[in-house]
């Protein structure tokens, strides 16, 4: 239309207007029908389309790490659970105590252990879903270790477990070991999962876990087709693509473990004493030689004759310290073309990272999780941590488990040793890694992984493409409303009924 008949066609309107006003009973009569039901046009699309109350439903895993286990509960929206709801942690209960290892003694202890955390999920979960919600308990390095070390233990404790939680009204799935590498491979997976990465296809995370008697490492590396060494690989599929995942645990690399073999490598001699530079000075404690290499990771290096306790000593000095720490890493001997330390293949570092469990609790107790600070100032500030007083620690830090405060020298030490040296970030990609508790809301771990797997809940293939969503329906029903309604007002406007019929004021 030419800018010369619309302007025509605005001044015929007008001057229909003036001719006929608009307020004549007739087109007042159509306007507000048209109004009327226009409006329930949108209403009844909009309620017909309104979301219903989401319901949900649930899974329970059970973390039975080496020194504690964690119950958690995940929820999702029930009508999505093949593939395209969101699963996210609904809660989580630390269980009092020691990991379930530590009961190998007294096994039914085990079992007894969990029962407040079970009630408290008993709680959380609406009762109509207990009998569908699955319930999982995997176990990781202290019970790997005490099968190592006593099968027939480790059994029992597993009986204990299995006794107490199927007194439970949830459907219970089993209590199992995981494997190292099954480990580090659902870690991996929750990360990425819970950073939407799996299902848009985005460049994945790797991830790093520091537990208490093992660690791992899994990443996909770049180019990287087939593996030297198969058992560090692990091949997924799912949303329409394939991941080749390198990952590696080592088992007595948990932070637990490498405190008794640095003691261990400090008492080869069998000492009375040992001054410790991984300790703050003036931290002096007596200690039990039984206790110490009580693990099959150290058992072997128990000195001859040795006495049954020995004094442990801080010093304070994060230079030895770190010579204390190399000590417990073998790198001489590798049969790859790469490897990080103890003969273990690994390919070149890719991509970002993130380290949760005990990295994320020592470094965030450092205040050092920021890794955009250079290396050599974080190994500064650590040195500084070391060398303060024993007793200026304790009243700097009345809140925290004296066990714990102890060990963040040692154990920042560890951290920075086994990244650089150990796997070997450089001060440039040090800064690749993010210290990580949770990823929006849920806990970093290999729980929800292992669950996602059981459940089936991520497909191989890329579901279908989601239907229109609320919010863009009731966008486009309305747009609709308004187009015709503004169609309804021109029509009105020019194409009214012949003025000779209505009555002229004049
Ligand atoms: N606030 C905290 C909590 C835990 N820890 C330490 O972190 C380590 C445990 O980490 P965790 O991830 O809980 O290990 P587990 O899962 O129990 O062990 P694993 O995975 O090896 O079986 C222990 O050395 C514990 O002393 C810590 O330093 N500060
Ligand atoms: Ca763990």
């Amino acid at each position: 239309m030419s800018a010369q008949r619309a302007a025509g066609s605005l001044t015929d309107c007008r001057e229909m207007k003036e001719k006929n006003p608009w307020h004549t009973p007739v087109t007042i009569s159509i306007t507000v029908i048209g109004v009327i039901a226009i409006v329930a046009l949108v209403t009844v699309a909009v309620l017909q389309n309104k979301p219903v109350p989401q319901k949900y439903k649930y899974g329970i895993v059970l973390d039975a790490g080496s020194s504690h286990t964690a119950l958690y509960i995940y929820k999702w929206p029930a009508e999505k659970d093949n593939n395209t709801g969101r699963v996210e942690q609904e809660h989580s209960c630390k269980v009092k105590g020691k990991g379930i290892s530590s009961y190998a003694e007294t096994p039914w202890q085990a079992g007894e252990s969990l029962t407040e955390c079970m009630e408290d999920a008993v709680k959380q979960v609406p009762t109509k879903r207990h009998f569908e919600t699955p319930l999982y308990l995997g176990a990781t390095a202290g019970m790997r270790l005490l099968h190592m070390e006593n099968s027939v233990a480790s059994d029992k404790v597993f009986q204990a477990v299995e006794k107490s939680l199927q007194k439970f009204p949830f459907s219970y799935q089993g209590a199992r070991m995981l494997s190292g590498q099954e480990e580090g491979a659902f870690g991996w997976v929750t990360v990425n999962y819970l950073d939407d990465r799996l299902k848009q296809g985005l460049e994945t995370t790797g991830a790093l876990d520091l537990g208490g008697a093992s660690t791992q490492i899994s990443f996909v590396p770049k180019n990287y087709i087939i593996s030297e060494s198969p058992s560090n690989s692990v091949t997924f599929r799912l949303y329409g693509n394939d991941y080749n995942l390198y990952t590696h645990s080592f088992l007595c690399y948990g932070k637990d473990q490498v405190l008794r073999l640095a003691l261990a490598h400090q008492t080869k001699s069998g000492p009375g004493e040992i001054a410790d530079p991984c300790f703050h000075p003036g931290y002096s404690e007596s200690k039990n030689y039984s206790v110490l290499y009580d693990s099959p990771c150290v058992s072997d290096r128990k000195p001859q004759g040795a006495p049954v306790t020995f004094h442990h000593k801080g010093e304070g000095n994060f230079q030895q310290c770190q010579e204390v720490v190399k000590n417990v890493f073998n790198f001489t001997s590798c049969k790859y073309s790469r490897c990080s330390f103890n003969g273990v293949f690994q390919p070149p570092l890719h991509g970002q990272f993130g380290a949760f469990s005990a990295y994320y609790y020592v470094m965030d107790f450092l205040n050092l999780t920021d890794t955009s600070v250079p290396l050599t100032t974080v190994k500064d500030k650590l040195a500084k941590h070391c060398a303060t007083p024993w007793n200026q620690i304790i009243q700097q830090h009345p809140e925290i488990h004296v066990k714990y405060l102890a060990e963040y020298c040692f154990s920042g030490a560890y951290i920075l040793t086994l990244l650089t040296e150990g796997y070997n970030f450089t001060s440039e990609s040090y800064s690749s890694i993010k210290f990580i508790k949770k990823i929006k809301g849920s806990d970093a771990g290999w729980t929800l992984g292992y669950m996602l797997n059981l459940t089936n809940m991520i497909p191989a293939e890329a579901p279908d493409s989601p239907p229109l969503p609320h919010a863009g329906y009731v966008s486009i029903v309305t747009v609709i409303a308004l187009l015709i309604f503004t169609l309804f007002i021109i029509f009105l406007c020019r194409f009214r009924p012949s003025s000779s019929k209505q009555p002229q004021i004049v």
